[in-house]
């Protein structure tokens, strides 16, 4: 990989140097716009998405134009294959077939592919986790892109974190040069939740006051059954399931002094699907939500918890983990809003836009 001259390469350009030798010259005029492609996947916990990047380098010295993003997912995610790891091959390879349309023909052996897995395969014994990544870059290897050098891995939740904030500061402007105010970003994944309390459930058993006296389920991941259900002779409601969030949220998460006179907040994920569920948002518009209209419901939910048992088991529990992780895990405060959407100018607020900038990072484009 050698260095760059910024003077007449333009990003486009770059990325053939990782690759040298294998890519075409892409050597054009000094000052004409080039387009490029990338393409990532979030394999998260409940489902598979497809990112498919256009973007315009119009100044060398400036941050790229996102032209267009091609977006498409599949459920279950890919962890749901553990024991049958050539099912993930094929969502990846049906997936793939988007990004063929999307990418021009002629781009395709320059366009990087990645794909990054969040918590449902870190919770996943290795072995199964590291046969399902297998079939992926096997995937990977018989497409027509470019496969850089750890294309495929499983990558942690401070970098999941990191590149969403990157996503959506980028997409609202702030990482341009003039620019210094940024705005925070609250991403909450499907199985990082359970990370934190799952290894505490006795016998595997998990009796919840957050949930129906009366409900009971079977849960299974990573090849192991949980059995889930309310406490059948405690106490139920708001305040009950609120102590018992509080043990998993409390002092386990920094609280960061920025937050105190922090700007504004987007927030996606369960935070959105959440807030829908509750009846907070509309779900196409997405809107704004105070901190503690997200405690009010939980108050509502959770208090009146028999008429949720057959539609929304779990919504108490859900709404009342995100107020409690909120307000005594963050130390948000009560009036501080949250920016609730799923896309930004029509793009997925997503980490994976963010993964695409630092794959080009590290191979020396900027
Ligand atoms: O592009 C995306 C990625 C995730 N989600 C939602 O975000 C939540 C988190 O799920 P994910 O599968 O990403 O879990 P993770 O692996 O991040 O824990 C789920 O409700 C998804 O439907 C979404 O709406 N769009
Ligand atoms: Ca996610």
């Amino acid at each position: 990989m050698g260095s760059l001259d910024r003077e007449n390469v333009g990003i486009g350009l770059d990325l053939s140097v990782g690759v040298e030798g294998v890519l075409p010259s892409l050597a054009r005029p000094a000052n004409a716009s080039r387009i490029f492609h990338g393409i990532v996947f979030d394999a998260g916990s409940t489902g598979t998405r497809i990112h498919v990047y256009t973007f315009i380098q119009k100044d060398p010295a400036e941050l790229p134009l996102l032209e267009k993003e091609t977006f498409q997912s599949v459920k279950p995610g890919l962890s749901a294959y553990a024991d049958t790891p050539e099912t993930a091959g094929e969502t990846v390879r049906q997936l793939l077939r988007v990004a063929k349309k999307a990418v021009p023909h002629v781009e395709w052996e320059r366009t990087p592919v990645v794909l990054r897995a969040t918590a449902g395969l870190r919770l996943l014994p290795p072995k199964k986790a590291q046969a399902l990544l297998d079939e992926v870059e096997v995937a990977f290897e018989e497409s027509p892109f470019f496969v850089p050098d750890n294309s495929v891995h499983i990558m942690n939740g401070t970098d999941e974190g990191i590149l969403a904030w990157v996503t959506v500061n980028f997409l609202t402007g702030q990482l341009q040069a003039k620019t210094k105010k940024t705005v925070g970003t609250l991403d909450l994944g499907g199985a990082s939740t359970q990370i934190t309390f799952l290894p505490k459930f006795k016998r595997k058993v998990f009796e919840s006051s957050c949930l129906s006296r009366k409900f009971r389920e079977d849960w299974s991941f990573g090849g192991l059954t949980y059995k889930i259900s309310g406490i059948p002779d405690g106490s139920t409601g708001f305040t009950e399931c609120y102590k018992e969030m509080l043990k998993v949220v409390k002092g386990v998460i920094h609280q960061p002094p920025e937050l105190q006179d922090s700007n504004t907040f987007y927030a996606f994920s369960y935070y959105f699907d959440i807030a829908v569920e509750a009846g907070l948002i509309d779900e196409r518009r997405g809107g704004m939500v105070k901190v503690q209209d997200y405690s009010i419901r939980a108050k509502e939910v959770c208090n009146k918890l028999s008429m949720y048992l057959a539609t929304k088991p779990f919504l108490c529990m859900d709404i009342t983990y995100i107020t409690c992780l909120l307000k005594d895990g963050f130390g948000f405060k009560d009036e501080t809003i949250l920016k609730l959407t799923q896309k930004v100018n029509n793009v997925e607020t997503s980490w994976a836009l963010g993964a695409i900038f630092d794959y080009f990072q590290n191979i020396k484009i900027h």
